[in-house]
């Protein structure tokens, strides 16, 4: 049985949810911050689900040598390493809608709290002090809100702020007319959203591109008397700049409930009055934890049962549904990539999938993932269909798609065409009752199962050929499994694909290369 570890504060659902499913679960809702303790014991588990108390770093990656999925009950990735995932062949998921209606609502209610300096107000009542002429505030209605990023939660927010009656104007590169008019919202560039808003309120990842995306000089193209909110990442705001601003008047109140170093237990932001502050909250209702704990719990346990992969980073989507289906049609792609992979001795250029017949209408991209996996295991040690792709681009090896919806003789076949420096070689095959088995070798038809040991011969179709490797195999004592031969011509080139029952060693692998009319002889492996 597979086994999960949940190494931050998730709600015990996802435990339940786990057990239901099949898998094992460790609970330990504080580990994640014990890098020590999480690195030592790492190594015991399939799956590791995280908010963002956990560092899933690559030391972590590394260290957890059975690990295949890692979780994040949430939207940031930002404190799982996904390059070092990848590269170690772990799925990482998350949850990309479940908390996204929570966070929107606290970047609204953080934008009331600011403009009507409700927290300030609270203290200061509770204190007995009756200051109402202290916490004059601003009306939302009719102002503009600037959004940058309008993805999941900035168009929520828009939506909410549209409800408001403001104005609302987005920046994302990403949004089209069509949907900002759905949204009620203009288009712009940066530069007039930030000369426009009255509000500006950030949603976008912490990426290369966005780190800072709210800088000294962008913050300086605000509006005097401008407020800013920060419900998504620490690090999209040079936090010195706005602490100057608000210092000098430029920026009226800021909104954060992100901070660059977090947990943020110090900062010069805090006691400032113009700032409200939360500690990173924006997921925070039962609601949204509910949501996002059930959902990474289903989506780690289908794939650690299933196969199936849902909401992943950086591997191809299989759904629950079709994860049965796609499964036996993974296991021939990625023998027909072995085949080929164990047969390539010089520069790898290009791996070619070709679907024909009923096949092409499902999900291909995993398929496809599967037989570059194949092609390069042999090549490699760490592969798998996640880093698969990635492995392939970095190495320069193109990697093509084709479809057809025909196959001549069987309901569905794959077709694997692999070019390298020196040759291209083509080999196909189908299912028959479920279990993969090759069709076609260079051209040339053949009936044949994979077995776990093999011997591939090409050889000159020659009388006594046949007999020849028999004896040779008979004297090393190698028991013959299946023994399938296919031909060009009548005199032509042949091949012969045998199973046998023992890997075959280098001796024999000599002695085979040396039988009248051999051309080539390969041991493989599957
Ligand atoms: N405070 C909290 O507790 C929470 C914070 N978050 C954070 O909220 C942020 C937004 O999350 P989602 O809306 O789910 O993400 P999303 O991926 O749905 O949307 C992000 C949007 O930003 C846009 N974008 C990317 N680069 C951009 C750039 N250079 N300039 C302008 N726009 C750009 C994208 O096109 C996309 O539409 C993330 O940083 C996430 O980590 C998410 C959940 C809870
Ligand atoms: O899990 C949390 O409380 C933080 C949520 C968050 O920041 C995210 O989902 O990106």
């Amino acid at each position: 049985m597979p086994k999960v570890l949940v190494s931050d504060k998730l709600s015990e659902t996802a435990v339940r949810v786990f057990k239901e499913r099949g898998v094992d679960v460790d609970y330990e809702p504080t580990l994640g911050k014990d890098k020590e303790k999480l690195l030592s014991v790492i190594g015991d588990y399939d799956g590791l689900a995280v908010r963002s108390a956990t560092k899933a770093m690559a030391p972590v990656i590394e260290a957890g040598k059975k690990l295949k999925v890692i979780g994040r009950a949430g939207i940031g990735v930002d404190n799982i390493d996904i390059p070092a995932a990848t590269a170690a062949g772990v799925v990482v998921m998350n949850t990309p809608y479940g908390n996204a209606i929570t966070t929107a609502e606290h970047a609204i209610a953080m934008m009331f709290s600011m403009v009507r300096l409700i927290p300030q107000a609270n203290a200061s009542t509770h204190q007995g002090k009756w200051e109402k002429s202290a916490f004059m505030g601003t009306e939302v209605y009719g102002k503009t809100l600037g959004v940058i990023g309008c993805g999941n939660i900035g168009s929520i927010v828009a939506d909410r702020a549209v409800g408001l009656k403001m104005r609302v104007v987005a920046y994302d590169p990403f949004l089209t007319e069509e949907r900002a008019i759905k949204l009620g919202v203009e288009k712009a560039d940066l530069d007039t959203l930030l000369s426009r808003a009255d509000i500006v309120t950030v949603h976008t990842p912490l990426t290369d591109q966005t780190r800072n995306i709210l800088s000294r000089n962008n913050l300086s193209k605000l509006k005097k008397g401008a407020f800013v909110i920060n419900c998504a990442r620490g690090g999209l705001l040079d936090e010195e700049a706005l602490k100057d601003m608000l210092d000098e008047g430029h920026i009226a109140g800021a909104a954060l409930d992100v901070f660059e170093t977090e947990p943020a237990t110090d900062h010069p932001l805090f006691g400032n009055p113009k700032v409200v502050a939360t500690p990173h909250l924006g997921a925070s209702t039962k609601e949204a934890q509910e949501n996002v704990a059930i959902q990474i719990a289903e989506q780690m346990a289908d794939y650690l049962v299933r196969g199936a992969v849902s909401n992943s980073l950086n591997s191809p989507s299989v759904t629950a549904e079709e994860a049965p289906r796609l499964k036996p049609f993974i296991a021939l792609a990625e023998k027909l990539g072995a085949f080929a992979g164990q047969l390539t001795r010089t520069g790898l250029k290009k791996i070619e999938v070709i679907y024909e017949g009923d096949i092409s209408e499902l999900n291909l991209k995993p398929l496809t993932a599967s037989a570059v996996a194949g092609v390069l295991k042999p090549m490699l040690s760490e592969v798998n269909i996640v880093n698969a792709p990635v492995i392939a681009r970095e190495r320069g090896v193109s990697i093509a798609e084709t479809v057809r919806d025909d196959a001549d003789a069987y309901d569905s076949i794959i077709r694997l065409k692999i070019t390298s420096e020196t040759q291209t070689r083509t080999v196909s095959g189908t299912l028959f009752g479920g279990a993969p088995r090759i069709v076609e070798i260079k051209g040339v038809d053949m009936e044949a199962s994979f077995s776990p040991h093999m011997l591939y011969t090409t050889n000159e179709d020659k009388p006594g050929f046949i007999g020849a490797l028999g004896r040779a195999l008979g004297e090393a004592g190698m028991n013959i499994g299946t023994f399938n031969l296919g031909r060009e011509d009548s005199g032509g080139g042949a091949i012969a694909l045998v199973a046998v029952d023992e890997p075959i060693s280098d001796d024999l692998l000599e002695k085979v290369r040396a039988l009248p009319h051999v051309t080539q002889a390969t041991a493989l492996a599957f």
